[in-house]
């Protein structure tokens, strides 16, 4: 670091008796204590009040370099004890309008070129622009008439300054330049304060990181245990629902999926195939849980009743409503509001229900003023509503609004492998409401249920098996008997038949029978998807067809090889 050689050194009259001693120990006092000062403003107002003492100067100011190294900010300063004032033009620029390097500005200049300045008047230098000076002068009041600036050098980067000014000479008072002897010790101070800046930046930088660290991690772990609870509670089927087979797990899938939404919701399936389950499942998976779950089947009652129970009435509306009475589209605000039977809703009302699914608007019978509730929408039919909106008895725009999210609950006869835990489920419960154990079932009777085709699905196999409950004696095993005779009787049964006693014959026919039995099981499982009961068997989808020709097995309904053959001939 050298001085600006541009200007001529003063010489001073009088040697100023300054101990050099004294200053080192000053310096060496001051160096710890900047080392043990942990806040950047402390530090440099004590760097600013510390080079005003070394120097005798008026004031002190510490500006530093942006990242960018386009300005200098004034961080700091003392002018006079004054060490607050106007911020507006306490910065100054490195380079000029041309993107030269401004070196006319002594700030700058000292900045670029890494050398200290020294002027003893400021009037009277030439080669300087000072109208930054003169500007930060004039918002504070304040003249400057000497001024010197130390360059805050760290490593090989210049990373702000040391501005001093109006020096004055202990014994005479005059202001000038800073006299050599007390230069150097300056530019040592200088260098020191700028390790100390430099270091107490990086740890405030390091603190700062790792209190948004802290925070980013806290915020992530919420999150984080948000979303855990969220998948908890979507996988956590309630107490009652029953069944893990491939397609009652894929609507359950499904179900996680919308649950954490406000979609509506259309189920669809047959009668009895546990719609009304699924849709209570949905809105106890969802983060509607905590409020009203209200469900309204939309064919048990007349239009104009339905419509009051929907959205309420007001006073007077029709004979009888002698108060304003809400409806349940209020009762489930924030929760869920499930319409069973939606095909069966009449037309005129389904406009209403689409005004309350596309703006939460309801609007009670007899008055013309709309309110707003926050309810979602989950709907169950097992009507063909494309049908219906063909015949003109559903609204196509609410079909659309409806079916953003269509989930399937499958018929039970696509999902048997259900149906042994769905007996043991309901013998358990209706043998609990009269108070008994629940009987033990002979392997016919489990095979007849095992073969039904369940036209009321899961509804009926409960009211089966709630009447053998009532029909067997107390500790006596429900047999084919106490089943129902359209099952025992069956039609539509399949190939073979699952039997306690081994069927007379070879192994291989034997063997024979009891596979055409797990081919046929597993493809109503998958609803008769040879690709799919393929690869759940793990054999190739050729063996099956094989099989199936060998053993004649074929989904009901449909021709069989035989029939196709008799056809034929
Ligand atoms: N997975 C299941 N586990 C246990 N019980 C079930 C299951 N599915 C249905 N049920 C029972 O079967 C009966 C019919 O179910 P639910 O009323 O939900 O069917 P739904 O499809 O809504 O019928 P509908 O179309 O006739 O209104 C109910 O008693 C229900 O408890």
């Amino acid at each position: 670091m050298a001085l600006d050689q541009r200007l001529p050194r003063e010489e001073r009259s009088k040697v100023v008796k300054m101990s050099n001693r004294t200053i080192y120990e000053d310096l060496m006092d001051l160096t710890i204590a900047l080392s043990s000062e942990r806040r950047i403003e402390t530090l440099m107002a004590r760097v600013v009040e510390a080079a005003m003492r070394l120097s005798n100067a008026e004031g002190a100011a510490i500006f530093t370099l942006d990242r960018l190294a386009r300005h200098l900010h004034r961080v700091s300063f003392n002018y006079r004890g004054l060490t607050e004032g106007s911020q507006s033009e306490a910065r100054i620029a490195i380079y000029g309008k041309s993107l030269q390097l401004n070196l006319q500005e002594p700030a700058a200049f000292a900045v670029s070129t890494a050398t200290a300045v020294n002027l003893a008047d400021i009037n009277s230098a030439a080669g300087y622009d000072f109208s930054n000076i003169r500007q930060m002068d004039k918002a504070i009041g304040f003249q400057t008439s000497s001024l010197v600036i130390a360059p805050l050098i760290h490593g090989d980067q210049t990373i702000g300054i040391l501005q001093l000014v109006n020096v004055r000479d202990k014994v005479t008072g005059t202001v000038g330049a800073l006299p050599d002897f007390l230069l150097r010790p300056l530019q040592s101070f200088a260098a020191h304060a700028a390790v100390a800046i430099w270091n107490t930046r990086l740890l405030e930088e390091n603190q700062r990181l790792i209190r948004q660290l802290g925070r980013q991690n806290e915020e992530l772990l919420q999150e984080n245990s948000r979303l855990l609870n969220k998948v908890a509670r979507k996988v956590v089927k309630p107490k009652g629902i029953v069944g893990d087979s491939p397609p009652i797990e894929r609507a359950y899938g499904l179900i996680a999926r919308a649950a954490c939404s406000a979609v509506p919701i259309l189920l669809r399936g047959e009668t009895g195939t546990g719609k009304e389950m699924m849709a209570n499942f949905i809105h106890s998976s969802s983060e509607r849980s905590g409020k009203p779950f209200v469900a309204q089947n939309c064919a048990a009652l007349p239009e104009s009743l339905l419509e009051s129970e929907l959205f309420g009435y007001v006073k007077g509306a029709f004979t009888g409503a002698v108060a304003n009475k809400s409806g349940l589209a209020h009762e489930a605000h924030q929760g869920t509001l499930f319409l069973d039977e939606i095909g069966d809703m009449p037309l005129s009302l389904q406009a209403k229900v689409l005004r309350l699914l596309q703006e939460g608007e309801v609007r009670r019978v007899g008055s013309t003023k709309a309110e707003y509730v926050d309810v979602r929408i989950v709907a169950a039919t097992n009507a063909n509503l494309e049908e219906k909106i063909e015949r003109g008895e559903f609204r196509k725009d609410l079909f659309y609004r409806l079916n953003v999210f269509p989930i399937v609950v499958p018929p039970l006869r696509e999902r048997p492998s259900d149906i042994p835990k769905l007996v043991n489920h309901f013998l358990a419960i209706a043998a609990g409401n009269i108070g008994r154990q629940a009987p033990q079932l002979s392997a016919e009777a489990l095979d007849s249920l095992m073969c039904w085709s369940y036209p009321g699905n899961v509804r009926e196999l409960r009211n089966i098996l709630e009447r053998a409950v009532l029909l067997v004696d107390d500790g006596q095993q429900i047999g084919r008997s106490h089943l129902p005779a359209e099952l025992t009787g069956m039609s539509g049964k399949p190939a073979v038949e699952m039997s306690s006693t081994i069927p007379d014959g070879d192994l291989k026919s034997i063997v024979g029978q009891y596979e055409a039995l797990v081919i046929e099981a597993k493809l109503r499982e998958v609803n008769w998807n040879q690709s799919r009961a393929a690869r759940n068997l793990n054999v190739s989808r050729r063996t099956i067809v094989e099989k199936l020709q060998r053993y004649d097995i074929r989904r009901p309904g449909s021709v069989s090889r035989i029939d196709l053959e008799s056809i034929e001939s």
